[in-house]
């Protein structure tokens, strides 16, 4: 087929009966475009189909069609109706010029023509029709081609590989961390982000290459003539390399990876459809396997969505059957050796009694909603097994995280609401935690919701904190009681300054704000005493308790910090 869509130079059809006319019509615009030429209106169709053209120079009376019935055409058939139709004809009627509107036309030049007039006239026209086309297949933001021009690029490549038994590569990026900045950063920082990077992709390939942006933070290049897996592996090796040298943005270094998947034409995928699914089932692998780096499609890959899929069905089965558990670990004051409250953490027991890790399904959970039914239910029995332990004269409190899809619901406060009156847990005996990225998006409603909660009585923690893009704005703007140090700062804490620096500057921010200070992930003695002498004096870890059940915590609490629970879990 001969395709036109994306041609570089504007094309020009001139359909007249009058050959005078027509050679006068093309002298006129033959600088400006590719001229093609037809004279009757059957003619004009035939070639309109072939030669895609941005402007149709019609007259009206030909034999046969006439000039009204040929613009009807075009502009009925999905191809052809975006092409500018200028009526040229010796008609002087009104009715005549409105017609040719009614029927589509965009203008109407008079014949005998004035040849500077009408070239001037046929000239904007194709400068509007080039803008417009260039809106409809690039991205705003960027300026990149958009997935409709990347589409018919392939599509091209493709018929082209077919016929020389040739290779195409698509390559799925996706960053890894521009979430994060988006969020925490704002929209703004976010889309300068975005222009960088298109910049540095752009910078990257070849002139036949083509890199698109398909929304958000995914991109798309497109290589059309693949020598071998080899050179797509070192291109993409490239790729990343440039992506992940830090950007500079209103004076702030931002560091970004990418995660790409790759699939090749025929090795892997056989059309256009194939190809993306198997770049974006390759770019997810990469993303499992640890992100900032490249995975090309294999039947591997293929699998492990399977894989995926077979966990949601199962995570949906759980829920129905009621096999997910919700185990506590303590929170102590390390201080007055006392334990002081608990997190609930859940649990998913599979049928041959192995437990799964809450980061091996809360992600998938997020990803398809069932966080909401999942989250409502640990919340639901924490707040009960908590007034349960009250009642036994335990004086402790529950915190139970919050994914950010729970907290971004509509009814999330009204659910919280309704889980208290239902176990009958006071407010101030909970504490919802919530991570940096919660706060940094949608601030308002955020805000809004924390006070509401505080009304209520609940109290808020930041889990995991210092490991986002912490604007330590949010601390002042929200009302929060407690800041989580991440176990990733604690683990190495004795060997590594800097997380020692860090775990230093967060008590310190932690005490000026007079917030509680939680350290997690403490395991052992030497640990524990460094950070009460920092100034934190709440712990969480395998030190004082593993994560146990709710039949187990019971006796935990009452014989003080001694049980040995450590092969628990
Ligand atoms: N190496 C080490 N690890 C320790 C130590 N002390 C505690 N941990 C583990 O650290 C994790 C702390 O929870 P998190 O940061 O909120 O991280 C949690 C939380 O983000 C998420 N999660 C768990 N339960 C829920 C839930 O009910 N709802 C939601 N939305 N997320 C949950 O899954 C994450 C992982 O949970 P777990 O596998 O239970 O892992 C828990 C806990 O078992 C220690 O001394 N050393």
């Amino acid at each position: 087929m001969h395709d036109k869509t994306f041609s570089l130079k504007p094309v020009v059809l001139i359909v007249d009966d009058q050959v005078t006319d027509l050679r006068v019509l093309s002298t006129a615009v033959q600088d400006l475009a590719e001229v093609y030429i037809a004279q009757n209106g059957q003619q004009a169709l035939e070639i309109a189909r072939q030669c895609r053209p941005d402007v149709v120079l019609l007259d009206i009376e030909m034999p046969g069609i006439s000039g009204f019935e040929v613009c009807r055409a075009l502009k009925s058939d999905p191809e052809l109706l975006d092409a500018a139709v200028i009526f040229v004809s010796a008609h002087t009627q009104t009715a005549d010029e409105l017609l040719a509107l009614e029927c589509g036309g965009v203008d109407f030049i008079q014949k005998p023509l004035n040849v500077p007039v009408a070239r001037a006239r046929i000239k904007a026209h194709i400068a509007l029709r080039k803008e417009a086309k260039r809106l409809a297949n690039h991205d705003a933001l960027t300026g990149l081609p958009n997935r409709i021009l990347l589409q018919d690029r392939t599509e091209q490549a493709l018929q082209k590989a077919r016929r020389s038994h040739g290779r195409v590569a698509m390559l799925l990026l996706d960053l890894d961390n521009f979430k994060v900045i988006n969020d925490s950063m704002g929209h703004s920082v976010g889309d300068l982000v975005l222009q960088k990077v298109a910049f540095r992709l752009s910078r990257s390939l070849l002139s036949e290459d083509t890199v698109s942006r398909q929304g958000g933070d995914e991109f798309i290049v497109l290589l059309p003539e693949v020598i071998g897996f080899d050179a797509v592996g070192d291109f993409a090796q490239r790729v990343l390399a440039t992506i992940s040298s830090p950007f500079s943005i209103h004076g702030n270094r931002y560091d970004l990876g990418a995660s790409i998947g790759i699939s090749v034409f025929p090795e892997d995928s056989d059309d256009m459809e194939s190809l993306y699914r198997h770049a974006d089932a390759a770019m997810y692998q990469a993303k499992l396997s640890g992100r900032n780096r490249y995975c090309f499609f294999s039947s591997h890959i293929e699998s492990s969505m399977r894989a995926r899929h077979l966990l949601e069905r199962h995570m949906r089965n759980a829920l129905e059957e009621g096999v997910f558990e919700v185990f506590y670990q303590a929170k102590v004051d390390a201080r007055h050796h006392r334990v002081i409250g608990m997190e609930a953490l859940i649990r998913w027991r599979n049928p041959d009694g192995v437990l799964i890790s809450p980061a091996d399904f809360i992600p998938l959970a997020e990803e398809t909603g069932l966080i909401i039914p999942i989250g409502k239910y640990v919340l639901l029995q924490a707040c009960k097994d908590t007034r349960v332990l009250r009642e036994l004269g335990h004086d402790i409190s529950i915190s139970v995280n919050i994914s950010a899809v729970q907290f971004r619901e509509a009814s999330f406060l009204d659910m919280v609401k309704s889980i208290l009156v239902e176990s009958g847990l006071e407010a101030r005996f909970l504490e919802l935690e919530i991570t940096e990225g919660v706060l940094a998006r949608d601030i308002d409603n955020a805000r809004e919701t924390l006070s509401l909660l505080k009304t209520l009585g609940v109290r808020i923690s930041i889990d995991d904190f210092g490991t986002g893009y912490s604007s330590l704005a949010y601390l002042k703007r929200f009302p929060i009681d407690v800041l989580k140090i991440d176990q990733s700062f604690v683990r190495d804490m004795l060997t590594d300054k800097s997380d020692s620096a860090i775990i230093e500057a967060i008590i310190k921010l932690g005490q000026a704000l007079g917030l509680e200070l939680v350290a997690e992930g403490v395991e052992t003695q030497e640990q524990a005493d460094t950070l009460l002498r920092q100034g934190c004096q709440i712990m969480q870890g395998y030190l004082y308790c593993r994560p146990i059940p709710f039949s187990q915590i019971a006796s935990f609490l009452s014989s003080g910090l001694n049980v040995d629970v450590a092969q628990t879990n």
